[in-house]
């Protein structure tokens, strides 16, 4: 699809997406090299996806045009630090960082460079081509922005942010929430194992219910979510009543007081890091 070499530093659970999803979508896996510190891990994605990998991530770096920080964000300084000292050129690498909490200002402060660099809020949909990238950068030029979106757009939705704040709003809507998803599909799950469903079945159930009223919604756009909620509960119903049950234990607060609880977390590591 194009040379740029990218290289994806600390290739865990959210690099692995979004390689997976670039792959599959048609990015050559020579243009793109994996690091890692982990071995097993790097074996699989190679095993998986055929890019290159190595534990040395200098190396990477300096083989790549585009740098993917994407190690946990307690971990960022050291990485930085380790670039930082290489003797590298890096400073007109392009560098995106998934990290939460982690501003470009801070990441450039870790850097000692005012690096070219965008901030992504991706999640592990990608891996499926389903995923939601939020983007934000302040000075990169066309042809950079083109190829990130580039990037992302291979695992899914992408959409670029005006204010950097956005990213810990996204972080709620987007980045974390696939686990509220499972969270809840979970409790179902659970729920049909207590009523005597093998757990075989009960995953089948859940799973084939989640992806069914996920599917229902983006094919049917044109109506609204309560609505769609609405053709399922007959007046009187059984769904009725397990809507008023949500509803009298205040699913809607609990779900707004999770996702504050995100948006602070993200704020709070701002302040840490
Ligand atoms: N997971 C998600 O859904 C999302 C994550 N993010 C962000 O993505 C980043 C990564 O998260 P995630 O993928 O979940 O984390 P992981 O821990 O799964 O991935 C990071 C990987 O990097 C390895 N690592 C750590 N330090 C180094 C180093 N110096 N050199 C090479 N490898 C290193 C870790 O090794 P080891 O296994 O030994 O620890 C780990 O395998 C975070 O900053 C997070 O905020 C953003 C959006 C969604
Ligand atoms: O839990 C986290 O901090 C990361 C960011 C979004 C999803 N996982």
């Amino acid at each position: 699809m194009t040379a740029t070499t990218i290289a994806f530093i600390g290739t865990g659970n959210m690099s692995y997406a979004i390689i997976g999803g670039m792959v599959k979508s048609g990015f050559d896996p020579k243009h793109i090299i994996a690091t890692n510190r982990n071995a097993e891990k790097l074996a699989k994605v190679a095993a998986d996806f055929g890019v290159n990998t190595t534990a040395d991530n200098l190396a990477a770096i300096a083989a790549a045009d585009v740098v993917v920080l994407s190690v946990k964000p307690q971990m960022m300084a050291q990485l930085c630090q380790s670039i930082q000292d290489s003797g590298i050129d890096y400073q007109h690498k392009l560098f995106i960082s998934v990290a939460a909490g982690l501003t470009v200002a801070r990441l450039r402060e870790m850097l000692a460079h005012p690096v070219k660099l965008v901030r992504c809020m991706p999640n592990t949909p990608s891996l499926l081509g389903k995923g939601v990238s939020g983007l934000f950068a302040t000075d990169i030029n066309e042809l950079e922005r083109d190829y990130v979106s580039q990037v992302f757009a291979a695992t899914g939705i992408v959409v670029w942010l005006e204010h950097e704040a956005q990213i810990n709003d996204i972080i709620a809507v987007t980045g974390s929430s696939p686990a509220y998803f499972f969270l809840f599909m979970e409790t179902i799950e659970a729920k049909a194992i207590e009523l005597g469903f093998s757990a075989e079945q009960a995953r089948q159930l859940v799973q084939q219910t989640a992806l069914g009223a996920a599917m229902m919604a983006c094919e049917q756009q044109q109506i609204s979510l309560a609505q769609l909620r609405a053709n399922v509960t007959s007046k009187g119903g059984t769904t009725h009543a397990a809507i008023e049950s949500y509803k009298a234990q205040h699913l809607a607060d609990l779900t707004s007081d999770a996702m504050d609880a995100c948006i602070a977390r993200a704020k709070e590591l701002e302040q840490e890091l």
